[in-house]
């Protein structure tokens, strides 16, 4: 069955919440080793034959997720995080799709900062009300379809400020192979601008938690460094996800 935006979520005044967990480190990308709390948001319009977060993302999990108002969800962050302002991270599913501007200006009022990672699908008006922007497109080993006048509408909705408000956008490209490779190399050409992070992929099934084959991610790494380094492209950062390698596939951390 194909999504629409009305079953996903678009439209509703709650907000369809997987887990509210934190405060932890950001794993991944750009702002990795900050202290953050996670939003993750349930529903998704992309399948990712590699997805490790398939309980927020197929409709089948629905059951477990929360519909919560702005007030509800930030009175949990607030709590996580000892009401002391932290950086929060939207992530999903695509928290694009939900209708989070509420929650982005009332935390924003107490101080909180504000990331989302989303896959650059849906560009909200909102995103320029964000502190970072991580987007993070699909290489081919996702067997999604990049829309590219999607991921152009979400940059320029991000950069479309009126209040003189300060965003940084960057993107973060998982990669498993030769192909992904020459795809995030092509990104970056697209977009030379923008910083670029390139992710290792983690094969494990997420069923299997904590058993993660670490030395595929780690070849990977390897790989990874010594690709980047023959192309001499040195604007480039290559990460592995932190947490995976700390605590697998684990939920909540
Ligand atoms: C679960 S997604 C949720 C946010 C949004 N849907 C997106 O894809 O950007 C968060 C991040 O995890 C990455 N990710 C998902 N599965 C992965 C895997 N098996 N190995 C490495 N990164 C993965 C995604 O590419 C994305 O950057
Ligand atoms: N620690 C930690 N860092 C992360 N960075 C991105 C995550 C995500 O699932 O979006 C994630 C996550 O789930 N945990
Ligand atoms: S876009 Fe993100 S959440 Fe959705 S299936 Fe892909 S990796 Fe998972
Ligand atoms: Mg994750």
């Amino acid at each position: 069955m194909t999504q629409t935006a009305q079953n996903i979520g678009v439209g509703t005044r709650t907000v369809q919440v997987s887990e509210i967990f934190g405060p932890t480190i950001q794993g991944e990308g750009a702002l990795i080793g900050k202290p953050t709390v996670f939003v993750r948001t349930g529903g998704c319009d992309y399948r990712c034959a590699w997805c490790d977060s398939l309980y927020a993302v197929l409709p089948e999990h629905k059951a477990e997720w929360n519909p919560m108002e702005t007030r509800q969800i930030f009175a949990e962050i607030a709590r996580l995080s000892g009401d002391t302002p932290v950086l929060v991270t939207l992530s999903g599913g695509n928290p694009a799709i939900q209708p989070l501007e509420a929650l982005i200006d009332l935390g924003h009022e107490h101080g909180y900062t504000f990331a989302i990672e989303t896959q650059g699908s849906v560009a909200q008006p909102w995103f320029s009300k964000l502190d970072y922007l991580t987007l993070s497109p699909k290489p081919p080993s996702s067997k999604q379809v990049t829309r590219w006048e999607r991921l152009d509408r979400s940059i320029l909705c991000a950069t479309n400020n009126k209040h003189g408000h300060e965003i940084q956008i960057n993107l973060k490209i998982v990669i498993f192979d030769e192909e992904d490779y020459a795809y995030a190399r092509y990104v970056a050409e697209r977009y030379p601008t923008l910083p670029m992070y390139l992710q290792a992929g983690n094969h494990t099934p997420p069923q299997q938690a904590k058993e993660i084959d670490i030395s595929g991610i780690l070849n990977r790494m390897d790989w990874l460094i010594q690709r980047t380094i023959a192309d001499r492209w040195y604007g480039v950062t290559v990460l592995p996800q932190l947490h995976t390698l700390l605590w697998g596939n684990k939920r909540g951390v």
